[in-house]
């Protein structure tokens, strides 16, 4: 039976890595996808992982109706096995119910991948929806760790090192960024504290500064 599930992670937690890999592997099998994907970092209409690999996606629109787009692939003749929705977290609740009747009319997996919360630790409206609507949500197996070695599990938003806590929800960006706006993954009591890596001194700290060389 179809199912939509949704991968879940943190920012650099090899989600779209992950993404690109399945589809691969799906490919390889002789069965036919399709990739959405909203404001990648690597521009429109792409699909793209930290790890180097890219493919080309269909960008999704506020306005783009993704269920209608797969049927008039279908009318036209084209097949459709599964769907890849990368970057789900920026779809509005619209698009993730448009993916839901996918699976539950025309029998199409659909893998979503996107972080749960933005860097005020609020759910996004598509991740949001995903966890009301998915058949199963699996949480990525690459642990991504804060500075101080445990898990991280928040996303932190970061000036100059420094986290911020005001601005719009979605601000595209990077994790390690230094000078501009850019993210970077923290455990809950450190997103909480906000000491981020820069604040607390952690960057500083080097395996050098171990006495080794002492008798
Ligand atoms: N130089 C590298 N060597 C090995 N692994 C890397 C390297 N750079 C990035 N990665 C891996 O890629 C992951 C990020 O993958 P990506 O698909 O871009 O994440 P996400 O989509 O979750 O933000 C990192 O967690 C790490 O495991
Ligand atoms: C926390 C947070 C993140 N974003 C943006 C930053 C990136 O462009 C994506 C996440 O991409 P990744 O592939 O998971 O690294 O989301 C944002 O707009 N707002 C936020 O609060």
């Amino acid at each position: 039976m179809a199912e939509l599930v949704f991968f879940t992670g943190t920012m650099d937690s090899g989600k779209s890595t992950l993404a690109l890999q399945l589809d691969h592997n799906h490919n390889a099998r002789g069965r036919a996808g399709l990739i959405f994907t909203r404001d990648d970092r690597a521009g429109s209409a792409t699909i793209s992982s930290r790890l180097g690999l890219k493919a080309a996606a269909v960008e999704v629109g506020q306005n783009t109706d993704l269920l209608n787009h797969v049927v008039q692939l279908m009318s036209a003749g084209g097949k459709v096995d599964y769907v890849v929705a990368d970057e789900a977290q920026f779809y509005t609740e619209d698009h993730i119910e448009q993916l839901a009747r996918m699976v539950d009319e025309l029998s199409i997996d659909v893998y979503a991948f996107g972080i749960t919360t933005d860097f005020r630790t609020r759910l996004f409206p598509g991740s949001k929806r995903l966890i009301e609507l998915a058949d199963r949500i699996e949480v990525l197996q690459v642990q991504t760790l804060c500075w101080c070695g445990a898990r991280a599990t928040h996303n932190a938003r970061t000036l100059g090192g420094e986290m911020v806590v005001e601005g719009e929800q979605v601000v595209v960006g990077d994790t390690a960024v230094a000078d501009e706006i850019g993210y970077e993954v923290l455990c809950r009591r450190h997103h909480r504290r906000r000491l981020t890596a820069a604040r607390s001194g952690a960057a500083a700290l080097s395996p050098d500064t171990l006495p080794f060389g002492a008798a």
